[in-house]
């Protein structure tokens, strides 16, 4: 079993998985398989592929929450106090609905090196930063669905990440919001320099917000392409390139 190793090293890629495999119980068959990845830090990068291929179960094996059958998973962490390494957003947003807006986003730093006045200001912080400062003292249940997942990337962005791990955080949005949303995203990797590594099965959300796209195909899954994606962000090629992803991705739904 290969755990994952939080490195102090001051590397120039965020996350390093080598020769990973992962798989759910000790008898079934591994889920994914040589999965050598290097996510430079800053970066924005996209998991596609098929339903069922492995994208979530990747995702939790950065996020500490599942552990590799082998191989090595290391996060190269910044050496500051009163952060982890990771936040994670889900399609649901998971807030507790007993705590308002603002002790929501603070669940996250409880537990760490933090006083309460720092706790404040970081969670203050953290809704302005997602345009909801005036929204600390509502309850969940006042909010919307595309406001509720707002906090959720608050309580993420509060521990002061090296990666943000989202797992379809806008798939359950109407898609005006998810538009919307969307554009806030990419505003708050543009501000924050954050390392974002984020999951959809939508080709053009990927091609929207990433400058990296990973496609995940065949059983067990491997990386079967990796696309840089710089001009994905220039309207006049966006169609080209989603296209030529679909393409890619149908070929390897055959695999
Ligand atoms: N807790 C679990 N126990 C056993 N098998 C699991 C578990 N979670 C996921 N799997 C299996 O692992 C495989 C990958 O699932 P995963 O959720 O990672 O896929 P995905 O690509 O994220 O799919 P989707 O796009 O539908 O969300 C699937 O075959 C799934 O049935």
């Amino acid at each position: 079993m290969a755990a994952v190793t939080l490195s102090k090293t001051a590397a120039s890629s965020v996350i390093d998985l080598e020769d990973v495999s992962i798989g759910y119980g000790s008898d079934a068959p591994p889920v994914l398989v040589d999965v050598n990845l290097s996510i430079e830090r800053g970066s924005f990068v996209a998991i596609v592929g098929p339903s069922g291929v492995g994208k979530s179960t990747l995702l939790r094996v950065v996020a500490g929450l599942h552990t590799a059958r082998s191989g090595g998973v290391t996060i190269h962490q910044d050496k500051r106090p009163g952060h982890r390494p990771v936040g994670l957003v889900f399609q649901d947003s998971r807030l507790l609905p007993w705590r308002r807006v603002i002790r929501n986003v603070e669940f996250g730093l409880e537990g760490l090196p933090v006083g309460r006045d720092e706790r404040r200001q970081r969670a203050e912080a953290a809704l302005k930063l997602v345009r909801l400062d005036g929204y600390a003292r509502r309850w969940p249940y006042e909010l919307s669905g595309g406001q509720r997942q707002r906090v959720g990337i608050a309580r993420a962005m509060a521990v002061d990440p090296d990666i943000l791990l989202m797992d379809e955080p806008f798939g359950a949005l109407d898609a005006i919001t998810r538009h919307n949303l969307q554009d806030e995203l990419r505003r708050i990797h543009q501000e924050t320099g954050k390392t974002v590594l984020f999951v959809t099965h939508d080709l053009e959300e990927a091609v929207h917000l990433a400058d990296r796209i990973i496609v995940l195909g065949g059983t067990p899954a491997r990386v079967v392409r990796d696309v840089r994606n710089s001009a994905g962000r220039d309207g006049s090629v966006f169609r080209d390139q989603v296209e030529q992803l679909r393409s890619e991705i149908a070929d390897n739904y055959s695999i």
